[in-house]
């Protein structure tokens, strides 16, 4: 079986996949997120890929996991905050209405070489609805620090985070930056021989 690689940095995809017991090593890609796709879906898909297929290069023989999530408010895609003004802001404007977060995620198959012998992409959409938010929450949230490495400047798994949505439409895993049940249909399609250890057998 090829050695499994997830090229991201983020905490949360980390902590996910250990949680489903894939056995794997993280390698996060350097690669510049750019890109004039002003389609949310293939926006996600595409820098998922790019993530994925920076990170093959030096990883022959190996399986690799790339993933991307965007924030869709009004047709305006929206990323991480640049700073605490910016963060309040997409706050203020994500309050008492409903955005939508896309997440895509790659695969990508390396040969010995470390070229790139097969590749998929999929996304998945979720709808979440924010409640009238008021300044002094907003401010409070921001100083946690906690919305700044996240697309629409918030965690829907931070505590404050939490306080803000009122319901989501799809999948919750998804909203956190990778969709668990599609991930995990995908993959018994693109890698059948790969099982999953989970950690209390
Ligand atoms: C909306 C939302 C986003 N997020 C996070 C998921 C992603 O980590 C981040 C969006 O940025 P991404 O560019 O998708 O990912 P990243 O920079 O954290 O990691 P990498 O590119 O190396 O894979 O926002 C949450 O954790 N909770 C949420 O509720």
């Amino acid at each position: 079986m090829n050695r499994v690689v997830l090229a991201s940095k983020s905490p949360r995809r980390k902590k996910l996949l250990e949680q489903i017991g894939l056995s794997f090593k993280v390698s996060p890609s350097n690669a510049e997120e750019l890109s004039s796709q002003s389609d949310p879906a293939l926006l996600v898909e595409e820098l998922a890929l790019l993530k994925a297929e920076d990170v093959s290069a030096g990883h022959p023989e190996c399986f690799i996991i790339g993933a991307d999530t965007v924030v869709v408010h009004q047709n305006e895609i929206i990323g991480k905050p640049k700073d605490k003004e910016d963060a309040f802001e997409i706050l203020s404007s994500l309050s008492n209405s409903t955005h939508s977060v896309f997440t895509g995620v790659a695969f990508v198959k390396s040969d010995k070489n470390g070229h790139i012998v097969s590749k998929n992409t999929f996304h998945e959409q979720t709808k979440v609805t924010f409640s009238t938010l008021g300044e002094v929450d907003i401010k409070n949230y921001i100083e946690t620090g906690n919305p700044m490495d996240k697309a629409g400047a918030y965690g829907i798994q931070d505590d404050l985070g939490a306080l803000f949505v009122e319901k989501i439409e799809g999948g919750y895993y998804n909203v956190v930056g990778f969709p668990l049940n599609r991930f995990y249909r995908e993959l018994k399609l693109f890698v059948p021989e790969l099982t999953l250890i989970p950690h209390n057998l």
